[in-house]
């Protein structure tokens, strides 16, 4: 049984950090592409993070197997497919996931990504195949999917491209922009994701921002007042700035916190028991407990609550807290974040509250 057997929110979890193995042998075979393994085993071996690393080592178990899905309609569309099946099999009943298109397509993408040749998928129409995906996946599984689409650290000039989609496909299931990537090579945002952020804001785009997760929380105080950002990826770092972790905890600033993740790409000690998360827990923040890239951490959603409950000491009525915090965090509009935070209420025996 699942450490938290109830229905969970999950608001940090990349598209293509939670492809099936299975998926990726498959589709390999299909397109005749040679992998540098061809068993599941040594595969899972290839891809995974098993010791604490570095967010540079770890963003690198990408190049291995991003080319078999890039440029390919068809597994696009099943990946996030089957994406949704897992998290319904997790339990979780509201998913933000998030991914770059521009990773993705292998046509009006400067430099085409993964080594491909050039093709005719836009990032345009990868967001469109995904939306697709996660579309049937939630009528199939019965869950609700959102997304949210990455700027990527290094790549400013696909930014504005990036906000653009965001518009485009807000009203099929698009609710925020993100900047991930590798914040310890690129720890100011370039003018191209400022600018990007600029537009996001005006046009009513929600946003995020991958900060502190590895880099110093100067970088959290840029996301929060120059970006606007509304929640911070990771922020595990802000912690050493007390004023800017005590105004952004007056804020009620929401932190998607990624255990696992976090010890393997060593952002944080690996030790649990000294996990920053601990303080957001004594001190009450909001925040949330997310996958972040499960096929490269071989993890659950269960695992990171595992974690959270034996070396953190997470009790079923914190988990129930940061799934309402979740849910009140979630880039959803407001009536539909009261019918998530109802059917929460419901589920774990807790009083409806009828004055929204
Ligand atoms: O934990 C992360 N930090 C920064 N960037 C990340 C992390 N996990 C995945 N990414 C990157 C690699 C993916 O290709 C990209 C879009 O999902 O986002």
């Amino acid at each position: 049984m699942a450490t938290f057997d109830k229905p969970k929110v999950e608001l940090h979890v990349h598209l293509d950090g939670a492809i099936r193995l299975e998926t990726i042998l498959d589709v390999a075979k299909k397109r005749g592409i040679k992998l540098e393994a061809d068993t599941l085993q040594d595969l899972m071996q290839l891809c995974t993070v098993y010791e604490p690393a570095t967010l540079t080592e770890f963003l690198s178990k990408f190049n291995h197997y991003m080319h078999v899905i890039a440029g390919n309609r068809e597994a696009i569309k099943r990946v996030a497919y089957e994406f949704v099946e897992t998290k319904a099999k997790e339990g979780v009943i509201y998913v933000e996931v998030r991914y770059s298109p521009h990773f993705l397509a292998n046509s009006s993408v400067d430099p085409i990504p993964w080594n491909q040749k050039e093709g005719d998928l836009t990032p345009d129409e990868v967001v469109s195949l995904v939306n697709q995906g996660l579309s049937d996946g939630e009528k199939a599984f019965n869950i609700k999917v959102r997304s949210i689409l990455c700027c990527m650290r290094h790549m400013p000039n696909w930014s504005m491209d990036v906000v653009e989609l965001c518009k485009k496909y807000s009203s099929e299931g698009v609710v925020a922009i993100d900047l991930a990537g590798d914040e310890s090579l690129n720890c100011v945002a370039y003018p191209g994701h400022r600018m990007a952020y600029e537009e996001a804001v005006k046009s009513g785009i929600h946003r995020t921002v991958h900060a502190g997760e590895v880099g110093p929380p100067s970088v959290v105080k840029e996301a929060v007042e120059v970006l606007k950002a509304e929640r911070i990826g990771h922020g595990y770092h802000t912690i050493e700035d007390q004023e800017l972790y005590k105004q952004l905890l007056e804020e009620n600033m929401h932190f998607e916190v990624c255990p696992i993740s976090s010890k393997l790409t060593g952002a944080c000690n690996p030790d649990f028991t000294k996990h920053p998360v601990i303080r957001f827990k004594e001190d009450q923040a909001n925040y949330s407990l997310n996958t972040d890239d499960p096929l490269i951490f071989n993890s659950t959603l269960d695992t990171d609550y595992m974690t959270a409950e034996k070396y953190m000491g997470f009790t079923e009525e914190e988990f129930k807290r940061i799934n309402i915090n979740s849910a009140k965090s979630s880039f959803l509009p407001e009536k539909e974040k009261k019918d998530l935070l109802n059917h929460l209420f419901e589920a774990y025996g807790m009083m409806v509250n009828t004055s929204f």
